[in-house]
């Protein structure tokens, strides 16, 4: 399932890439005002951060909202207090859109994730110039080789890479890597399977000073606690926020 994601996301890239070549795209990216230091904005504190997704589908849960104005709810994950918003930006599965990030962009203050199977450099100044600050980054989708490549293309647009991993030896390729912001998924996304055990057993691994976000299935104040429990900086959640009120939620979220 994995590598049929990356695929499509792939070449739907191909497909925008006939009308905006690379070169454009990077004269675009290379023209906006520099990225937000999302490090800054997810820097543990006294309470845990929310990443907060605008989510609409996913393969795993099928359709969860419409969301027709993006831009509302995210302004809404601002004013509840999140640190930061992801924004689905996968066409096929996922129902989000480059559009969707850049109303997202333009709505919020806080930085702006994108959330799409991402493969090559292309896509990612395609996120700068939708005005990206963050993107992430699967381990489980690349090898180490093109990894490294992505995350260093990151960095020198002044981006933050969010770096996915899903099993101890991921995530000690994320370390490897000098991530300083790693996401432990708990949903593998080869077979949908969710181990929300995953981030309790390998929390330990992340060096101090990395950033460490548990992502996926934080349904209720439980699963925050649980998360907090075991060392969680951050929780990146999508399907408990865009089926409640947003609001609502994250206030209790950020309560824990
Ligand atoms: O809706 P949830 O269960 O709260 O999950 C959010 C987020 O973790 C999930 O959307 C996600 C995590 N990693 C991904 C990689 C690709 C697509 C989606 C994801």
């Amino acid at each position: 399932m994995l590598d049929q994601l990356l695929q499509g996301s792939l070449e739907d890239a191909k497909s925008r890439r006939q009308i905006r070549p690379y070169a454009t795209v990077e004269a675009e990216a290379l023209a906006r005002t520099a990225a937000l230091d999302a490090l800054e904005f997810l820097a543990p504190g006294d309470r845990i951060r929310v990443i907060a997704e605008v989510k609409r589908a996913s393969p795993s849960r099928g359709d969860l909202a419409d969301i027709p104005e993006p831009h509302a709810l995210a302004s809404q994950y601002e004013a509840g207090g999140a640190s930061a918003v992801s924004v689905l930006t996968e066409e096929r599965k996922f129902k989000g859109s480059l559009a969707d990030l850049e109303a997202v962009r333009k709505a919020v203050s806080i930085p702006v994730l994108r959330k799409e199977f991402i493969g090559e450099e292309y896509q990612i100044l395609e996120a700068r110039a939708a005005g990206a600050d963050l993107v992430l980054l699967i381990v489980a989708a690349l090898p180490q080789e093109t990894l490294e490549r992505l995350y260093a293309f990151t960095l020198e647009l002044g981006m933050t890479p969010l770096v996915e991993a899903h099993s101890a030896d991921e995530v000690a390729r994320a370390v490897d890597l000098g991530s300083r912001l790693i996401g432990v998924n708990a949903r593998d996304l080869k077979t949908f399977e969710l181990d929300r055990e995953l981030f309790g057993r390998v929390a330990d691994q992340i060096p101090a000073g990395v950033i460490r976000v548990a992502e996926s299935a934080v349904l209720g104040v439980d699963d925050v606690i649980r998360y907090r429990e075991a060392g969680a900086d951050a929780v990146l959640v999508g399907e408990a926020l865009v089926m409640s009120d947003p609001i609502a939620t994250l206030a209790s979220f950020l309560n824990v």
